[in-house]
């Protein structure tokens, strides 16, 4: 397996800062500007990860089926992950199930052993990893694992009105597509994710795209940030 010996520097030259307010406290939030020599160049050698981070229904899931054709990159879905896993009847299926339905997050170490073994298994070296990290956990559990940060994270930015809305008409049989779930993942994601997309803002690695208009407008935001790559 790949690992990356010396992590790749990234320098932005544009970039501001936002206050917000999130839960009572005041966060400040690093907006960069992407231009195509910006992201690192990737090598066989090593594995160039891409996080793609978002609130539920935001169109994570959808903007990286598009990624993957245009780039092709691997799309690991760690929500599909632990889906797949409860089907498969694994030991950790039912704790898995639970924590779903409840909106919660599973454990880190579950879910980075599903992502390690998919990377491992693949023969491509360019990987979306969708719906991860979900938390400072779920972020310090991989780099400890993996051994390696992300090149690239996304973050799709989209109301919670429009995300609701989506994932009220997604109609895909998924356990935690109703409203009580739903709630309860967008107060999961208030309180875990941010200090996450924070901590890769101030890192330069962050791509902020706004997630509302039409899945192919939103892709033509997504398409300069990877068109250095060729597929
Ligand atoms: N730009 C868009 N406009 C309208 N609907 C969209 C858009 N992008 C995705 N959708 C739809 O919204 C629903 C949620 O999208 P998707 O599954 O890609 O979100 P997600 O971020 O992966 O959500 P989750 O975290 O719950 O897996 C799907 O039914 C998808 O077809
Ligand atoms: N890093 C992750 C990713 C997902 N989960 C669980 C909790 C989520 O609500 C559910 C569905 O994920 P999605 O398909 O919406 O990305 O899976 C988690 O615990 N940890
Ligand atoms: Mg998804």
């Amino acid at each position: 397996m790949w690992r990356r010996v010396a992590s790749v520097s990234h320098l932005f030259s544009h970039s501001k800062s936002t206050k917000f307010n999130q839960g009572g406290s005041t966060f400040k939030i690093w907006e960069t500007f992407t231009s195509e020599s910006e992201i690192p160049t990737p090598s066989k050698g090593s594995p160039f990860i891409t996080f793609v981070l978002g609130g539920p229904g935001s169109g994570k899931g959808t903007q990286c089926a598009k990624i993957v054709e245009a780039f092709g990159f691997t799309h690991i879905s760690a929500g599909d992950l632990l889906r797949r896993e409860i089907a498969s009847g694994s030991a950790y299926g039912s704790v898995i199930l639970s924590t779903i339905r409840e909106g919660k997050i599973v454990p880190s170490q579950v879910t980075v052993q599903l992502i390690q073994k998919e990377m491992e298994s693949s023969d491509n070296y360019k990987f979306l990893i969708d719906g991860f990290p979900r938390s400072e956990e779920n972020r310090k559990a991989f780099e400890q694992t993996i051994g390696t940060e992300p090149d690239v994270v996304l973050f799709f930015d989209c109301p919670e009105q429009e995300m609701v809305k989506r994932v009220l008409n997604r109609n895909q049989g998924r356990v935690d597509d109703n409203i009580d779930t739903i709630k309860k993942r967008l107060e999961i994601f208030d309180e875990l994710n941010w200090p996450v997309i924070n901590y890769y803002s101030q890192r330069g690695k962050l791509h902020k795209i706004n997630a509302v208009g039409t899945v192919d407008e939103i892709f033509e935001k997504v398409r300069p940030i990877f068109a250095p790559l060729s597929k």
